[in-house]
């Protein structure tokens, strides 16, 4: 495949690597030194994008991906509140965007797990529930994209829990969220609940970014073809 990369951060960089060993072409390359190459034009040119930049950027590469009519790919967290506008513009245009808060298979897979010990735990009132994450520190949103989704799949299915906060709870139906930035780590989620006679923890940690680069890469090869919005569900059956 054609690709752009709009975002040549970390992750960029990782996908670059993993995207050519895969025999993918890098046809546009766009980091914050050459926003005005980003253009339908020049996105044209490509199969798909690939894109992870930083939050406040997102919404208008995805806007622009809509009117170019190439399919975007995107991992950048920390701009949900403008999700509506995002998924109102992707159907107007008839464009294809394919989101993850994360992915990498294993959390993927921690996703199903979460999900799992939400049903086991719903009538299990004695146990109060925490969310801890941990990246490095050049992390601009808290908490994380994983998190929130960790969080708000709980939600869904616990009935003791309805909302996060990154501060102490003042209800108890708040989930305490502890967002940790410590030196370069890729990841880790933990989730953890407790009792006064024991608690249950599992966590999912990231060794490198090759995980979260080589899914964004296989969700771009899955999104050829396709329109609306996909997602790692799609991509993965889980
Ligand atoms: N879904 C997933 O699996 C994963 C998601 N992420 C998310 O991806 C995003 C990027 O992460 P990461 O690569 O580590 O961050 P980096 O800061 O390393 O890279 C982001 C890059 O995008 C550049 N940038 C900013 N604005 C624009 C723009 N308008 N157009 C083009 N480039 C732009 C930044 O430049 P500058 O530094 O000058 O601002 C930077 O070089 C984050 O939101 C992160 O949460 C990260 C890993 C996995
Ligand atoms: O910023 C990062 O590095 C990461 N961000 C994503 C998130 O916000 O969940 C995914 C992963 O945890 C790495």
């Amino acid at each position: 495949m054609k690709i752009a990369l709009i975002g040549y951060g970390k992750m960029g960089k990782a996908i670059e690597a993993i995207a050519k060993e895969r025999g993918h072409e890098i046809v546009l390359t766009i980091d914050v030194n050459n926003q005005q190459d980003l253009t339908v034009e020049n996105l044209e040119k490509a199969d798909v994008a690939i894109e992870f930049t930083i939050p406040s950027s997102a919404l208008q590469n995805y806007l622009l991906c809509f009117d170019s009519g190439v399919p975007v790919v995107s991992g950048t967290t920390g701009w949900l509140e403008k999700k509506d506008e995002v998924l109102k513009a992707m159907q107007q245009k008839d464009g294809t965007f394919f989101y993850a808060s994360n992915f990498s298979l294993g959390v993927n897979l921690f996703f199903a797990l979460n999900k799992k010990l939400a049903e086991l735990m719903k009538n299990r009132s004695e146990y109060d529930i925490t969310m801890e994450e941990v990246h490095h520190t050049q992390k601009l949103d808290a908490p994380s994209g994983t998190a929130i989704t960790l969080a708000e799949d709980l939600f869904d299915i616990h009935p003791g829990k309805t909302s996060w906060t990154l501060e102490s709870p003042s209800q108890a139906e708040q989930m305490h969220i502890e967002a940790i930035r410590e030196g370069q780590v890729p990841g880790i989620h933990r989730i953890k609940y407790e009792s006064e006679i024991d608690y249950i923890e599992i966590e999912h940690s990231a060794k490198s970014r090759q995980g979260f680069a080589l899914g964004a890469v296989l969700a771009a090869e899955f999104s050829a073809g396709k329109k609306g919005l996909l997602s790692m569900n799609d991509l993965l059956n889980l």
